[in-house]
């Protein structure tokens, strides 16, 4: 899975180590760089934020407090569009990666490493980053639409509860943003909120990434590692895109919440589990509800309350306090100054369909407000495909003809291939990008870039 527009930043001031990892990370990636010393760090953020960064948190010989770690990290979630940042620590220290883990790191690795499992936290992490852009930690679920009302008040109702929750919602409508919510309002808030592509995971290292595993236990286990149950021990794991897990990952993860207990690989006991489980998915509810593609008996598990978030499209009355609210943030970010919409633009906007929901709302404000070069934005400053606004089918709506000179453009070819993708994933982010073999991070990448 290349994704050849990434950048990736390896701080560790070990340099066998950043080179081994940037060795591994250059096949798949386009831009990895290395640093060894943190004092460059800020002439590297000047030129450019990377998309994650792995950072070593031990960085004086003998100390193993990470405190220099954590004050790097902190400097990283305080640009205007934070890296992920996936914690590196050489000690298996499980306190210290949760430390890192509220501090805001997307996820953390011990040295020394299973390349695969690398390979995947740096995926998941893009994918994330491009899926949040940026960060939907710090963002309010915003929207006073009736049924945005109603979905605020399922949030205020079940967060204080433990119960199992299960959102469901097409791609972009603020799933995560709901989980992080919960996660608020629940007793657990001052804890880690963990979030896990469970789509993404390879099936080879599944056990291990969630359950963890002893020294070992396989060939590359040099390490004992927790997994992602332990480290968000007594917060919430968000579970994400759950629809796209495989049947054989369902089974283990069913056994794991019948019987709140993992047991790491290798490891002869079983350890108790302390988290709240909040899934979601954007499978329709036909094909959740198909045994050949979801266990009825852990859809019974996760699905104690069921919270619909609706598409853009059913909840209009949104639109407006979005777009000033994503309007202003990058005015705000970009050092533009504040305009308004031009005559007519909002109610284009408005009316059109947003079949990539809140989510390219917010990346078509970025566009308008870095291109638009008038006194006011106009609807085109946003970027958006003609076909998708009123009420044309989403991705159904045939492709313009291109004209003679445009059909040898490769990036008229790469738009009609990515068009063509999501028409037939029915608009499944994941299965397009597996699709066109390139990963979700991309593909969200250039859906930006093509206006879709
Ligand atoms: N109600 C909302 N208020 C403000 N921002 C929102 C809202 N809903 C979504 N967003 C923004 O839209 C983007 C997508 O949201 P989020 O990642 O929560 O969607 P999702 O449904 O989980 O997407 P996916 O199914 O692709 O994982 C984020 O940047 C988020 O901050």
């Amino acid at each position: 899975m290349a994704d050849n527009a990434a950048s990736i930043l390896i701080l560790d001031d070990d340099p066998d180590v950043a080179c081994a990892a940037q060795l591994l990370l250059r096949r798949l990636h386009g831009k990895v760089a290395t640093l060894n010393d943190p004092a460059g760090l800020a002439a590297v953020l000047a030129a450019g934020v990377p998309d994650v960064v792995l950072l070593d948190l031990n960085f004086t010989p003998g100390r193993i407090d990470g405190a220099q770690g954590l004050a790097l990290l902190d400097q990283l979630r305080a640009q205007a569009r934070p890296p992920a940042v996936i914690a590196l620590t050489a000690y298996a220290d499980v306190p210290l990666a949760v430390e890192a883990l509220k501090r805001g790191a997307s996820d953390f690795i011990t040295k020394p490493w299973d390349n695969a499992r690398l390979v995947a936290a740096v995926a998941n992490a893009l994918a994330r980053r491009a899926g949040a852009a940026p960060s939907s930690a710090n963002t309010a679920l915003m929207g006073e639409s009736a049924p945005m009302r109603d979905v605020k008040a399922m949030v205020a109702g079940v967060g204080p509860t433990e119960a199992n929750v299960m959102i469901l919602g097409e791609n972009g409508v603020g799933k995560e943003l709901v989980a992080r919510a919960i996660h608020a309002a629940s007793r657990r808030a001052g804890a880690t909120f963990l979030a896990i592509d469970m789509g993404a995971l390879p099936e080879s290292t599944f056990e291990s990434e969630l359950f963890g595993h002893r020294r070992g236990a396989f060939t590359d286990a040099k390490a004992d590692r927790a997994g992602r149950f332990q480290a968000a021990r007594g917060g919430s794991l968000f579970l994400d895109e759950i629809g796209n897990m495989a049947l054989a990952g369902q089974a283990k993860l069913l056994t794991v919440l019948e019987r709140r207990e993992v047991t790491p690989l290798g490891a002869d006991r079983a350890e108790a589990i302390d988290v709240r489980i909040v899934s979601a998915t954007n499978l329709d509810e036909t094909r959740l509800f198909d045994p050949a593609v979801f266990r009825p008996d852990l859809l019974f598990r996760l699905n104690t309350i069921v919270i619909r978030v609706p598409p853009l499209r059913e909840r209009r009355d949104d639109i407006p306090a979005l777009l000033g609210h994503y309007l202003a943030l990058y005015e705000r970010q970009y050092g533009r100054p504040a305009r308004m919409l031009a005559d007519g633009a909002l109610d284009r906007l408005h009316r059109f369909d947003w079949p990539g929901n809140v989510r390219a709302l917010r990346h078509a404000c970025e566009r308008a407000v870095i291109l638009g070069s008038e006194l006011q934005y106009g609807f085109a400053d946003f970027g958006l495909a003609d076909s998708h606004r009123t009420g044309a089918a989403v991705f159904a709506a045939p492709a313009p003809k291109p004209a003679a000179l445009e059909l040898f453009q490769l990036g008229v070819l790469e738009r009609d291939t990515i068009a063509a993708a999501l028409e037939q994933a029915k608009g499944n982010i994941s299965h397009a990008a597996k699709m066109l073999g390139v990963s979700r991070a991309a593909l969200y990448r250039k859906l930006g870039k093509h206006g879709i």
